[in-house]
């Protein structure tokens, strides 16, 4: 059965809205895991938008299932994962004026570079995965690159501007699953997922793990983190392996 993972990082942008110390996204993350999370994201914004160094560093020592970090390409984050030692890290692209990861990352031109930047993660140990679009070529170099996981970018989806589009955008996807795991590569789903448009995603096998943030602490505001990660957590319980 897929696993659910809860990005927390939506805890930390109503705590920067006043740049104070509630709420705290340490508690969150215990109480997702509590409520049926495998493990939890933070995405270490190179503008520190919403998660924070120290909240990187207290996650490290109160995580008790996997911490996932997100990340963008550079020499500071490559650093700091080698200190941090996550279970994973998801190597994602980052532009300063986005409001949120707007796309995959480009691949196919960073080919060398991400295949040595990967290589040095594994080398201390780390899983590695990277986030893109459901593109042949670029699924076609995150293989070559020596990722274990991919991560595909289903924002593109979760916006559609209408029920055509969002088939579209679905059988994108749903191709970019079946080549990936063609190439040998281990799926993952994530960005902009629902408790409703989920629900397409039910009948197709072999995906490891969904990353859900926004619209699980969106619902928490109302329920609470407990039910709004059990809620999720059971829809993907009827979901096939
Ligand atoms: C890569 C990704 O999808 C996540 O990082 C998520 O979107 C939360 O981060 P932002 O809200 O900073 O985009
Ligand atoms: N990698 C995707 C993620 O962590 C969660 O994205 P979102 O549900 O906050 O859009």
């Amino acid at each position: 059965m897929p696993s659910l993972v809860v990005n927390i990082d939506h805890i930390a942008t109503l705590r920067q809205a006043r740049l104070g110390h509630e709420p705290e996204p340490v508690t969150g993350a215990h109480l997702a895991e509590l409520s049926g999370a495998v493990g939890i994201i933070c995405h270490l914004r190179e503008d520190r938008r919403h998660i924070q160094d120290r909240d990187v560093e207290m996650l490290r020592k109160t995580i008790n299932t996997r911490m996932h970090l997100e990340m963008a390409a550079t020499d500071e984050m490559h650093a700091i994962c080698l200190k941090t030692q996550p279970y994973m890290c998801c190597i994602v692209p980052e532009k300063r004026q986005e409001l949120t990861t707007e796309g995959g990352m480009d691949v196919v031109s960073r080919e060398a570079e991400l295949t040595e930047f990967v290589k040095e993660i594994h080398a201390a140990g780390i899983r590695s995965s990277l986030f893109i679009d459901a593109d042949p070529e670029q699924i076609e170099a995150t293989a070559r690159v020596g990722c274990e996981f991919v991560e595909i970018h289903t924002g593109h989806y979760a916006d559609a501007a209408d029920y055509k589009q969002e088939e579209i955008e679905f059988k994108k996807i749903a191709d970019g699953i079946a080549h990936a795991q063609k190439l040998g590569l281990k799926v993952n789903l994530g960005h902009g997922l629902n408790y409703t448009n989920i629900l397409r995603f039910k009948n197709i096998p072999g995906i490891c793990e969904y990353s859900i943030g926004h619209s699980i602490m969106s619902r928490a505001i109302f329920t609470g983190i407990p039910v709004a990660v059990k809620e999720m957590r059971d829809i993907i319980n009827t979901f096939v392996d």
